[in-house]
């Protein structure tokens, strides 16, 4: 029997990051939390990370009241539009830019993490209390973060760092893109403790599932979750809330020209995202040689194959090789990136050029972030500290470019298997 539950709250949504993906994220959100309204609450804080900007005198909004650099938050919310991240794209007035990430996250019951990945940490350390401690995350961050401690998702250490259950969103998604709503797909990956994967269920009202079974809320309520080997305990959303199953967060990313397939697979779908991007640096490079599609081929074949196993051997049982070469967030998501993303474009240019990719970076991106050559730093600093670089030659090979230790060129024979048994 269907529940008829009525629920007194509504989520109300904060995306924290507003760069050329998070501004696009912000969108579509907001347009589902006003199609939703019986779930979501419509307005949709964005975090933004102030900075003055100046409207160029070529834009269309340029005039004598903006002839000065102003707040970007200012502008945000005057011209619904994010004119230095995702110029011409015309936003949702629900979507509402602030500056005070405190003030942004407050009552927000579900939390869309979706900025450079090396400003997370950053972020949670001043969000370390001022969430609602039973708050959902979603991150749509392509990255690792790589410590002392080992390797982590960034959908787990956000979670440990704010006591919170994170997911994942990632897929072939090029913002601007998905942002002039052409179509495209991505994953979601949402699993938090009670969540039955036949019947997603991860919070319920007292008594009874939407499927009218028995729910043991004490099952639910402050359970133990184990990631990478820690626990940790998780509140569980009120029940004044409408549950969040995966109906309900395929309603809040799922658009006409934005197709949302949701799974479980947290790990798979981060590591997919996160690793690609080293992928598509060597696939620059290769083109910017000028070598051709073939080449560029075989870099995503290698690149795919170490991306699988770096996720078996570093996350274990939790990753599915389904994931990587079914869902968008894997070979799709490589595909994309190899086409036409920043990491591709800067270090194709790089080697055409012959200059440093920080330099093409700088010149061509206009304060958006590259996310494949720190990626390329963190992931060498775990496989060497593991004794690994041997097994993942196009990861390394990657790293060794970007220091100078080798060239482009170099690229067959390092991924060469027979050399790698000589
Ligand atoms: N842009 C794209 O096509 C896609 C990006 N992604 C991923 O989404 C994540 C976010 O990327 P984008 O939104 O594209 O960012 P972006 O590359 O546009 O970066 C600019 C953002 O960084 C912020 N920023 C600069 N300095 C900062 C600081 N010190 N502290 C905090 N924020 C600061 C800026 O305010 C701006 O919001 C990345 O992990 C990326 O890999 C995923 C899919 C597509
Ligand atoms: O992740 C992306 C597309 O899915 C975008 O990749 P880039 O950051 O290289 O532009």
């Amino acid at each position: 029997m269907a529940s008829l539950a009525v629920h007194s709250r509504k989520h109300k949504v904060c995306v924290v990051g507003s760069g050329n993906w998070g501004t696009t994220i912000a969108k579509v959100v907001a347009e589902n939390t006003q199609q939703h309204s019986d779930i979501f609450e419509a307005e949709v804080q964005m975090w933004v990370f102030e900075e003055e900007y100046q409207i160029p005198k070529d834009s269309k909004h340029y005039d004598a009241s903006n002839a000065q650099p102003q707040k970007l938050t200012e502008l945000i919310n005057r011209l619904h539009e994010n004119p230095k991240y995702l110029p011409d794209i015309a936003l949702p007035k629900n979507v509402v830019a602030n500056p005070d990430i405190v003030n942004a996250v407050k009552d927000a019951s579900i939390l869309v993490f979706n900025l450079p990945h090396q400003f997370i940490g950053k972020a949670c350390e001043q969000l370390k209390g001022k969430i609602l401690p039973y708050a959902r995350g979603i991150s749509c961050i392509k990255g690792l973060e790589v410590s002392e401690h080992g390797c982590e998702l960034h959908s787990e250490s956000i979670g440990e760092k704010l006591g919170i259950y994170c997911g994942a969103l990632s897929g072939a998604n090029i913002a601007t893109e998905v942002a002039q709503e052409k179509w495209s797909e991505t994953t979601v990956a949402y699993d938090p403790p009670g969540m039955d994967s036949k019947h997603p269920t991860p919070q319920a009202t007292p008594g009874t599932s939407p499927h009218g079974s028995h729910v043991d809320l004490s099952k639910l309520q402050g359970e133990d979750r184990t990631l990478n080997g820690k626990k940790r305990k998780l509140q569980a959303l009120p029940t004044e809330y409408p549950p969040l199953t995966h109906r309900n967060m395929k309603k809040l990313f799922h658009r006409p020209y934005f197709h949302v397939n949701m799974c479980s697979d947290v790990a798979g779908v981060s590591l997919g995202g996160a690793l690609k991007n080293i992928v598509a640096l060597a696939a620059g490079f290769v083109d910017g040689l000028g070598w051709g599609d073939n080449a560029k081929a075989a870099v995503m074949r290698v690149g795919i194959m170490e991306s699988v196993k770096f996720g078996k051997m570093f996350f274990g049982g939790s990753v599915r090789t389904k994931t990587f070469t079914e869902e968008s967030c894997g070979v799709a998501d490589l595909i994309t990136s190899c086409s036409g993303g920043r990491n591709f474009r800067c270090a194709k240019m790089a080697v055409a050029e012959g200059k440093p990719i920080g330099e093409i970076e700088k010149r061509e991106l206009n304060g958006q972030q590259l996310q494949g050559t720190g990626t390329a730093y963190e992931v060498n600093s775990f496989l060497k500290n593991e004794g690994k670089e041997q097994e993942f030659p196009l990861f390394t090979a990657v790293y060794n470019i970007l220091e100078g230790k080798n060239k482009p060129e170099d690229i067959p024979e390092l991924v060469d298997p027979s050399k790698q048994e000589e």
